[in-house]
């Protein structure tokens, strides 16, 4: 259906400017600004209540922003290019972005390929699109039965068939692995990741952070409808990393370091931690801290680096913008241990 080829949409984006959103007296989302690139998945990550799904909405043009706007940018199904422009008041909608924002709203008497079809119809695109889709989510099977009878994960897999009808050039989804099995959770990241591979633009968020964690190549995390930053996955990763060295003599390896062993210390049984820092590559550090070692004979007999994962680094990151705490539960140590002996 679409005659523009793959290959010339590598510069679909959609670009988020200083949006906000009030409910009442409520501000949901505060003065938002982030891009959302192609090629890459951008994960969407902020305590509950911190106006991720009001972001998705307003994005949408499914909730009119207080102040601020959306813009996509993009090629659509017929070939021409939209700069910059409302999802409102773009043609050809279905092409411009697919979406999953709640999968509750299926209508249960009717089957899976029905209420695709009727979805379908309704944007103009002929049914054979919708075989194309039920396969693409392995739902060819079950197409014929009620969606009344279907699992979650059978739901959501629906949900992705949906928001793909239109062969969309961006994809926003709000919690798709809500509730699948590690089965689903697979299928559901490694089709993410090859969507935008294809070259389309995805904004994804979960609270299964572990799972973002393999999936997101980028991230936008906010705390109380505020922005708390924009990173690649490894820039939010390396702040909490260190590497450690085990050697005789832990002061000499630090003054060896010179100014690449600052914020250093030395921690229990001599060991030298040296903070990841300013961006620095972990195997630029590691092989600066052997060289040092080996100018000044010191025997390494360890060099392992400790990673903090996403969810130590998310509960460090929004510390602040929790609007909903346990009492008296312990956060999450959150190191992963990654060694290599010298
Ligand atoms: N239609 C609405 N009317 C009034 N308040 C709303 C409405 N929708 C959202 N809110 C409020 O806006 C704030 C942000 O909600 P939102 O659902 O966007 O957060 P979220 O980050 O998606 O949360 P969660 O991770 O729990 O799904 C919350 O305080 C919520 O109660």
């Amino acid at each position: 259906m679409r005659v523009a080829p793959r290959a010339c949409m590598m510069d679909n984006m959609i670009t988020v400017e200083r949006l906000s959103k009030k409910y009442g007296s409520k501000l949901a989302v505060d003065d938002l600004s982030f891009t959302v690139p192609d090629g890459v998945v951008t994960g969407f990550l902020g305590p509950n209540g911190s106006g991720k799904s009001t972001t998705m909405r307003c994005i949408l043009g499914l909730d009119a922003p207080t102040t601020g706007r959306a813009l996509f940018t993009g090629t659509d199904v017929t070939g021409a290019a939209y700069t910059s422009q409302p999802f409102a008041q773009l043609p050809n909608k279905p092409s411009v972005a697919g979406a999953i924002l709640d999968s509750t709203w299926h209508n249960k008497a009717r089957s899976g390929r029905n209420h695709l079809r009727a979805l379908a119809r309704g944007a103009g695109i002929p049914d054979t699109r919708v075989e194309e889709c039920l396969e693409q989510v392995g739902m060819t099977d079950a197409a014929k039965d009620k969606i009344g009878g279907y699992s979650l994960g059978m739901k959501q897999r629906l949900g992705v068939a949906a928001a793909l009808l239109g062969d969309p050039q961006h994809l926003i989804l709000d919690e798709p692995v809500n509730g699948l099995d590690p089965e689903g959770v697979s299928w559901m990241r490694t089709t993410i990741k090859s969507l935008a591979a294809q070259g389309r633009a995805v904004l994804v968020s979960s609270h299964l952070l572990s799972e973002m964690q393999l999936t997101a190549d980028r991230l936008v995390v906010i705390g109380r409808g505020r922005m708390i930053g924009e990173y690649t996955m490894d820039e939010f990763l390396a702040d909490g990393t260190v590497v450690e060295a085990e050697v005789p003599d832990p002061a000499r390896l630090l003054a060896a370091l010179g100014p690449r062993g600052r914020g250093a210390d030395v921690g229990k049984q001599g060991v030298v931690r040296i903070p990841l820092a300013d961006g620095a590559d972990e195997a630029t550090l590691r092989g600066e801290i052997a060289a040092a070692a080996l100018r000044e004979g010191l025997l390494v007999t360890r060099l392992e680096t400790k990673r903090e994962n996403l969810e130590a680094r998310f509960l460090a990151a929004t510390a602040d913008a929790q609007e909903y705490r346990t009492a008296g539960v312990d956060q999450a140590d959150g190191s992963d241990a990654d060694s290599g002996a010298q």
